[in-house]
């Protein structure tokens, strides 16, 4: 391991200023994907050059699909006909890359086999593989992980009531349905990220969102998109953190994407009594986008479970930071999709918190946290999952002595700068260990 795979953070020092985050990683995933199906270019701007969808981009290149890169955050996807790949697609560390590009594979008429790495071969594969089955799509795999080796299929509509809150099982029966016989209606448990119906409708697409239901009806030619990708509240959440629980603090976070189906922390931080001010400026590629400005805050401890945990469900482990700082009881449950994530996020992020000396109670589906507790500085291991390394980061900027996460190279899979942009607004984080 390089000392680039270490963060070294300083405690204390107060974050101020402003700043923006990356482009948000679920649209320009989708980006890529629904804009290799339109018919013609597809512009976009504010792109998320990262690990995970650096692996997509990869992934629809070896599709035959040209995307030509004007900047790193800028580029252009010439959608038409995908071609069969020369070899198995990798989408390394992407779940949502793997997910839904599944569906769109489930429609083609050649054989794709879809990979990644160790840590995706170990995620659930079934959630996607049962449903695609029962459209009628051909798919082979062992014990339900990847790799996914998908043959050509007449796809039917199908009615699918979903068992568990996922955007990416969703997104993928979508796009599978693009190619089906009839309408496919998803039964959605909860509110899961809405940005695949959104995309497909500015695209052109027979669908139609009734409460929790959405139903695609196939047949209509989709259209180019022209888009600037708002930046991911995901990677926001640790600097709202940060600011909240570093006194002296005082932040503003600037072209947030604000859809209510991502801001599900913001809600719960602001009922934890986080000073959080949020100014909305208008719309970006069909989402709502803001400002956020933070200000240390003294917070309080409360529950979150029931249809808050979807809208949140990548903010849990930076949640447990703010609830050992603050003051009662945090309970979470209805989460035990944390598990199944680039990790299992309940017990790693218990596991290395212990290390800093935290008290976390550990369940199935949850955590309980009794807060107020400072944490001493430790070394810290990331476990290759970048909310986990971020996480660890945010809560050694509140310890009492410095905190080194290894294994921290991975925050670049969602969050590209993390640490430079903790050090632009005064954070005490070096992107490099001090040997
Ligand atoms: O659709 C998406 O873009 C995502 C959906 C979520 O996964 P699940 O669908 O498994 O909940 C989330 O954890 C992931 O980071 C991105
Ligand atoms: C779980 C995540 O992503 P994915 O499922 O795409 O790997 C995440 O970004 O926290």
């Amino acid at each position: 391991m390089t000392t680039d795979d270490k963060l070294t953070i300083k405690p204390g020092m107060p974050l101020r200023g402003t700043t923006s985050v990356p482009g948000d990683k679920s649209i320009s995933h989708r980006a890529i994907l629904l804009g290799a199906l339109g018919n013609g270019a597809t512009e976009v701007r504010g792109w998320l050059a990262a690990g995970d969808t650096e692996a997509t981009l990869g992934a629809v290149q070896a599709l035959g699909i040209q995307i030509d890169r004007h900047d790193t955050h800028t580029l252009t996807v010439h959608g038409g006909t995908l071609k069969k790949p020369d070899q198995p697609l990798d989408f390394v560390n992407a779940g949502t890359g793997i997910r839904l590009a599944a569906g769109v594979m489930a429609g083609q008429p050649f054989e794709s086999v879809l990979d990644g790495s160790y840590q995706l071969r170990r995620r659930p594969m079934k959630r996607i593989t049962e449903p695609l089955q029962a459209m009628g799509a051909h798919i082979e795999s062992t014990d339900g992980k990847c790799p996914l080796t998908i043959k050509p299929a007449v796809l039917k509509g199908v009615r699918y009531e979903m068992n568990v809150a996922s955007a990416q099982v969703k997104s993928a029966l979508l796009l599978a349905a693009l190619f089906a016989d009839g309408p496919t209606t998803v039964v959605q448990p909860g509110p899961a990220r809405d940005h695949t119906e959104r995309m497909l409708s500015s695209m052109g697409a027979q669908i139609v969102v009734e409460g929790n239901d959405v139903t695609l009806t196939p047949g209509a030619q989709l259209q180019p998109m022209n888009l600037t990708v708002p930046g991911d509240f995901s990677s926001a959440a640790f600097l709202i953190v940060a600011a909240l629980i570093v006194p002296d603090s005082d932040i503003t976070i600037t072209g947030v994407n604000l859809n209510d189906t991502r801001t599900g922390l913001l809600d719960v931080l602001l009922e934890m009594g986080g000073n959080i001010q949020v100014t909305e400026t208008g719309l970006e590629a069909g989402e709502p986008i803001g400002d956020l400005r933070v200000q240390s805050s003294q917070l309080r401890g409360t529950t979150v479970g029931g249809d808050m945990v979807v809208r949140m469900i990548d903010e849990f482990p930076v949640l447990m930071i703010a609830a050992l700082n603050a003051q009662g009881e945090t309970l979470v449950h209805d989460a035990r999709e944390l598990r199944v994530k680039e990790t299992d996020r309940i017990s790693v992020m218990a596991g290395e918190l212990r290390k800093l000396g935290a008290q976390i109670e550990e369940r199935e589906d949850g955590f309980r946290i009794i807060g107020q507790q400072r944490l001493m500085g430790a070394v810290v291991d990331g476990h290759d999952d970048h909310r986990v390394a971020m996480s660890l980061a945010v809560a050694g900027l509140a310890a009492a002595e410095m905190t080194v996460v290894t294994d921290a190279r991975c925050a670049g899979d969602s969050f590209p700068g993390f640490a430079e942009t903790l050090v632009s607004l005064g954070g005490g984080m070096l992107p490099q260990a001090v040997e």
